[in-house]
């Protein structure tokens, strides 16, 4: 078969790996008939993990999906549907690892300090597998995410629940005023092609090189920040007495999964400052046991456990004195009573602030209530966008779905653009000094005075992707009639140049009727939730951390979840990347399969990528028979809308697996009744009677499981047999499904 009929259908982790064993058959009895090949490639978590170590594993070597898949990302035959990964922190890595050792795999430890070679080589390529890994490997595109018009007369038709706002909220956000990446951030225009080396020099005039070579290219911005830990410390300190004195809960908000080198590091400042008069006082038993601030509190609670049992209540009782006196922390799960300082993953920026406006701006105290907090987000450079919201439905309430506008966003994400890009040049410094980077002839680009401790980061944005992004951005204004602003703050070096570009760039298309604008990111999220409330659509054109900001506020206001979005990532040369959503894994819906054996994953996201895809190998490879299943598969997923057979949230009704069904059948119907292909409608009617004369029996099949605890074999590598039985309970659905292939 022709590689151009092939579409890569990822396999990823948790809350849409569990799914994909319902859906993928499907999927594959469907697309056969088009002659269509749907092949999957695991990039798991587990599957990375192993990867990583073929030399260890002998004959249980996989081999590195992630990698085949990023080098078609640049290749024009490129189909590939991407579901929501994990992007670990080191306590996820870390039970990963233990659960694929359990299982007999022969892995190393994940070294949190290293002291020979062996251990240096494991933490590398380990490192490799931590945060976001995996996104910005295939992402060799810019975003397009947006909700179809079906989805947003859905959301109207049947809006989620938003919490009231109440006038008097004590609610907000606090940011640093100095000493932070936004405060100090400086930018350089590259002339022609060179490689940059990035060095500090300290105070004593000893030069240690951070990153000897990193290649640029012609028209490529680059910028550095630098986030102090001295004013880091004394902000948060400062912001810990005030949650205190105003009786609020204290939250912090970071992104420490995308950010896997910078944002671990400011958590773990966070939590030393929260807990300083304990963590001081065991200084020395902590650092015998390895404790780790950077993986929160947790670490501490995990590690104390191996200290005699006097010590440890000690360290309990010291900690507990600790939240007698502080402010009380948002807590992750306040049964279990997980606060937000536990692990650094749980509460991820992106999602946790549009969760926390949805709930009336609040987020869950000690004691299962839900309380005002002060939002930490420490850096500027985003910060204040949340405060605007927060102002906003303190002033007019909360948004109301049923008239609300819409927010598509047109993201700049190619060739890890920006903050998203900046791991390698990432660096904890280690003395005060200068940091210098200077190109190939020993010329100043840019310096950065730091201290001990400080976080020094620097970014890259080639020029191609930004102009990809500007022509995206025309085009999605011309093609939906919509005002589109540019997210840009003048005041930000690195925008600076990019506002520069975008002007430039503009000229080379016609723009002429549209509304296109450049403001700056707080005067453009006014103005947009102005228009939204007027039921107005605005298109946000953004970098890429607003991207991944704004995808999920938006979506979470207007749909109740970010999985109904639309998310289109066309690639530069050619190919498409089809995301599914733009949320993440839903870890938590995996407890509730395991718990009463119901999974409230909505898949609609997968829908809808599903038929861009197929859309995609229609139009560029003339395959008439995938255009007319992607058609009926939108009217499908149109009627599944308008029916309302999305997922419940509770046992006794239809979860995802019923949802699935209820998509098959609407898909065969549509495909036994439209003419264009009269092979396709033979092969379906049948299908289509099957399932339509059966639909009762199916439902009760598929629902008589629900209630009770199921086991699956495993969190991060789960046993393949023991899911597909669980996700796949209905015998006469199987069985009609099995006919058609
Ligand atoms: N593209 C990607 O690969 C992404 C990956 N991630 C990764 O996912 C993990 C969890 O991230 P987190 O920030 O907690 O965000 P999640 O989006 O996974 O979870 C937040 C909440 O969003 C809702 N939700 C998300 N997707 C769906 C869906 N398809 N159906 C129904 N509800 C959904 C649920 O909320 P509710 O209970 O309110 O219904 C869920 O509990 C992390 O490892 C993170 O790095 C995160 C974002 C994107
Ligand atoms: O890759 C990740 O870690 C998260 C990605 C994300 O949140 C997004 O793309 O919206
Ligand atoms: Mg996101």
């Amino acid at each position: 078969m022709p590689t151009r009929s092939k579409i890569i259908y990822t396999f990823t982790d948790e809350a849409p790996a569990l799914a994909t064993y319902s859906l993928l058959p499907i999927i594959e009895a469907y697309t056969a008939s088009a002659d269509i090949a749907v092949e999957t490639r695991d990039i798991s978590l587990a599957a990375r993990i192993l990867a990583s170590f073929p030399e260890q594993l002998g004959d249980k070597a996989v081999a590195d999906h992630l990698a085949e898949l990023g080098a078609l990302a640049v290749t024009p035959e490129a189909n590939i549907i991407k579901l929501p990964n994990i992007s670990a922190s080191v306590p996820q890595l870390q039970a990963a690892i233990k659960e694929l050792q359990a299982q007999g795999y022969n892995l190393p430890d994940y070294p949190e300090t290293v002291t020979n070679d062996a251990e240096k080589e494991a933490k590398a390529r380990y490192d490799k597998v931590k945060g976001s890994a995996v996104n910005p490997v295939l992402r060799e595109g810019n975003s397009d995410r947006r909700a179809p018009l079906s989805v947003k007369n859905y959301a109207r038709k049947h809006p989620h629940k938003m919490g009231a706002w109440a006038k008097d909220s004590k609610s907000h956000v606090a940011h640093m005023s100095t000493g932070d990446f936004y405060g100090s951030e400086k930018a350089a225009l590259i002339d022609a092609a060179d490689a940059v080396k990035i060095e500090l020099i300290a105070k004593d005039g000893t030069a240690t090189v951070l990153k000897e070579k990193t290649s640029v290219q012609a028209g490529e911005i680059l910028d550095c920040a630098v986030m102090s830990k001295n004013a880091l410390r004394a902000f948060i300190a400062a912001e810990i007495d005030s949650a205190k004195a105003q009786g609020v809960l204290l939250s912090v908000h970071l992104k420490a999964t995308m950010m896997k080198v910078s944002d671990p590091i400011m958590f773990g400042q966070i939590v030393a400052e929260f807990y300083k008069d304990a963590l001081t006082k065991h200084a020395d038993v902590l650092a015998q046991i390895g404790f780790n601030l950077n993986n929160g509190i947790g670490d501490l609670y995990a590690r104390i456990k191996a200290l005699p049992a006097e010590q440890q209540a000690q360290i309990e009782a010291d900690i507990a004195a600790v939240y007698a006196a502080r402010p009380s922390l948002a807590m992750v799960n306040s049964d279990k009573g997980i606060t937000n300082l536990h692990v650094p993953s749980d509460v991820i920026v992106d999602a946790s602030m549009p969760a926390m406006i949805r709930d009336s701006g609040k987020m869950w105290g000690t004691d299962g209530q839900l309380h005002d907090t002060k939002a930490v987000i420490p850096d500027r450079c985003y910060a204040t966008i949340y405060q605007a919201v927060i102002e906003d439905c303190k002033a007019n309430g909360a948004f109301d779905p049923t008239t609300m506008g819409s927010v598509p966003n047109v993201g700049l994400m190619a060739k890890k653009a920006e903050e998203y890009g900046s791991h390698d040049k990432t660096f904890q410094i280690k003395a005060d000094g200068v940091v210098r980077v200077t190109d190939s002839k020993g010329n100043l680009l840019m310096e950065q005075a730091v201290e001990a401790g400080d976080i020094f980061r620097m970014c890259q944005t080639k020029d191609a992707p930004i102009q990809d992004w500007v022509k995206l951005a025309v085009n999605r204004a011309r093609a939906s009639s919509t005002p589109a602003i540019f997210w840009l703050d003048p005041m930000r070096a690195h925008d600076g140049v990019v506002i520069e570009k975008v002007q430039a760039y503009l000229k080379d298309h016609d723009t002429s009727g549209l509304d296109i604008q450049i403001m700056a990111p707080v005067d453009a999220m006014k103005y947009t939730l102005q228009r939204t409330r007027e039921g107005k659509d605005t298109i946000s054109v953004t970098g890429n951390v607003l991207r991944d900001y704004l995808t999920d506020l938006f979506p979470i206001m207007e749909l109740g979840t970010s999985a109904k979005m639309l998310s289109i990532v066309p690639l530069m040369n050619g190919g498409g990347l089809f995301e599914t959503g733009a949320g993440g894994s839903a870890p938590k819906h995996v407890q509730q399969l395991v718990e009463e054996n119901f999974l409230r994953w909505d898949s609609l996201g997968e829908f809808l990528a599903l038929a861009a895809s197929l859309e995609h190998l229609g139009v560029n490879y003339n395959n008439p028979k995938a255009l007319v299943l992607s058609k009926t598969l939108d009217q499908a997923t149109g009627q599944f809308l308008d029916n309302n057979k999305s997922p419940s949230r509770k046992v006794g009704n239809i979860d995802n697996r019923g949802s699935h069904f209820y998509l098959a059948l609407y898909w065969a119907q549509a495909l036994a009744a439209q003419t264009e292909d009269a092979a396709l409608q033979a092969q379906f009617a049948t299908l289509a009677k099957t399932l339509t004369e059966n639909e009762a029996t199916i439902v009760a099949e598929l629902n008589a499981v629900q209630g009770k605890p199921v086991d699956i074999g495993g969190y991060y590598h789960a046993d393949a047999e023991l899911i597909s039985k669980a996700m796949r309970p209905s015998a006469t659905f199987n069985a009609a499904i099995a006919a058609l292939v």
